[in-house]
C-alpha cells in the first residue's frame, strides 16, 4: 500500500547515504568491490558467497532491503568473509580483520545513531507481512 511504499523509499535513501558514507571512507577500500580474482585466485574457493560495499549499493535500488536488519545483515557477511579469508597471525590479517570489525562497528552506529526503533519496527511489520 501507499504509505508502505513511502516507508521503503525512506529506508532506501537512508541505507544509500550509510553506504555511500562507508565507502568514502579510505579505511574500508578493500571492501567496496567485488574482490578480483586476478588477484586473489584462492579467494572463491573459500568465501562461497562473497559480498561488498558496491554490491549492497545495488541491493539497495533493487529493493533487496526492506529493513535495516536486512542491509545490516549483508553488512556482517562482508565482515565474516574477512576474518575467514584472513585468519593468520600476520600483521596484513591482522590489519585486514581489524578493518572489517571497523567496518561493521561504523555501519551499527550510523543505524543507531540515524535511524529511530519505530521507523525500524514498521520496516520490520512489512517485511515479516510480505
Ligand atoms: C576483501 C578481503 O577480505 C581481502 C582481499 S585481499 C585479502 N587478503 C589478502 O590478500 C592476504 C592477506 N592474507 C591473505 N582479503
Amino acid at each position: 500500500i501507499c504509505q508502505e511504499e513511502n516507508t521503503l523509499r525512506e529506508l532506501r535513501i537512508f541505507l544509500r547515504d550509510i553506504c555511500a558514507k562507508l565507502a568514502r571512507n579510505k579505511q574500508f577500500f578493500m571492501f567496496t568491490k567485488p574482490v578480483d580474482v586476478e588477484e586473489v585466485p584462492d579467494y572463491l574457493d573459500i568465501i562461497k558467497e562473497p559480498m561488498d560495499l558496491e554490491t549492497l549499493m545495488s541491493k539497495i535500488d533493487k529493493h533487496s532491503y526492506i529493513c535495516a536488519r536486512d542491509f545490516l545483515d549483508d553488512i556482517d557477511l562482508i565482515v565474516r568473509n574477512a576474518l575467514e579469508y584472513n585468519p593468520d597471525k600476520s600483521a596484513e590479517d591482522k590489519h585486514i580483520r581489524h578493518r572489517a570489525c571497523s567496518l561493521r562497528d561504523k555501519a551499527y552506529a550510523f543505524i543507531k545513531a540515524e535511524m529511530d526503533s519505530d521507523f525500524e519496527d514498521t520496516c520490520r511489520d512489512i517485511r515479516d507481512k510480505r
